[in-house]
């Protein structure tokens, strides 16, 4: 009889631990209060600093809706409307608190290019390059991000089924080839707007984000 071999299972990332786990009260506009549990880790793959911060027990609460966000502080912290990253933190905040679940936030400013590159990116846009093409044209990948600290933090806070609230294919990808069973994606708001029309565009045709858009850069602006 023939020998098969069985395949092999792909090794799943390291497993990171628990450091820290501290409660942050926050307050939203509307006077709603609740407690978020941050947790910091250790042995993350990338040695960075990334922070979880849950709302209920994603352990407990079955299928979680999970949110991971690359950091932005131009977008996040300055309200810059060049993308829509600032937005989309602040909903997947507000969603996450109302259902339980967890958001992610990971230090990949820049696509995981840094800020520095980010801003040099930006001058390059300035002159006619798409985000897409300005990262390639300094050197680096168009989208650097590698989501294994994810999956790592994951696994530690013991989370291992969820929904991801994404537009971006990739992040599902990527989880899902670590190990991750995603159950199915939940798409962000659309917050379009002239200054982010065609940081829009071009997400949606280089890495295929589901993104209901008007026509093309420049075409009249889509409410909120
Ligand atoms: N290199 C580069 N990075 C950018 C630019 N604009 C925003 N970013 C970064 O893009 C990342 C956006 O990440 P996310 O908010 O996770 O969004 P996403 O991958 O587009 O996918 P969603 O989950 O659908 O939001 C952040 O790290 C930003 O700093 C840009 O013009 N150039
Ligand atoms: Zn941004």
């Amino acid at each position: 009889m023939e020998y098969t071999a069985h395949p092999r299972r792909p090794l799943g990332p390291e497993a990171a631990t628990i450091r820290t786990q501290v409660q942050v009260p926050l307050q939203f506009a509307d006077g709603y209060a609740t407690t978020a549990h941050v947790t910091t880790f250790r042995g993350l793959a990338d040695g960075q600093e990334h922070l979880a911060w849950a709302f209920g027990d994603p352990a407990d609460s079955g299928l979680p809706l999970v949110r991971v966000h690359s950091e932005c502080l131009t977008g996040d912290v300055f309200g810059s409307a060049r993308c829509d990253c600032g937005p989309q933190l602040r909903e997947a905040v507000e969603r996450i608190a109302t259902s339980g679940g967890v958001l992610l936030y990971l230090r990949q400013e820049g696509r995981g290019i840094g800020l520095y590159n980010k801003l040099d990116a930006y001058a390059l846009q300035d002159a006619g390059l798409d985000t897409y093409e300005a990262n390639t044209a300094l050197g680096f990948a168009e989208d650097a991000r590698d989501y294994t600290v994810a999956a790592q933090m994951l696994a530690a806070l013991g989370v291992t089924r969820l929904d991801l609230l994404t537009n971006n294919p990739d992040k599902a990808g990527q989880l899902r080839e670590l190990g991750v069973a995603v159950r199915r994606t939940v798409p962000t708001g659309v917050f379009a707007s002239e200054s982010n029309l065609r940081y829009l565009h071009a997400k949606a045709e280089h890495t295929q984000h589901t993104l209901a858009l008007p026509v093309g850069p420049g075409s009249a602006v889509l409410a909120g």
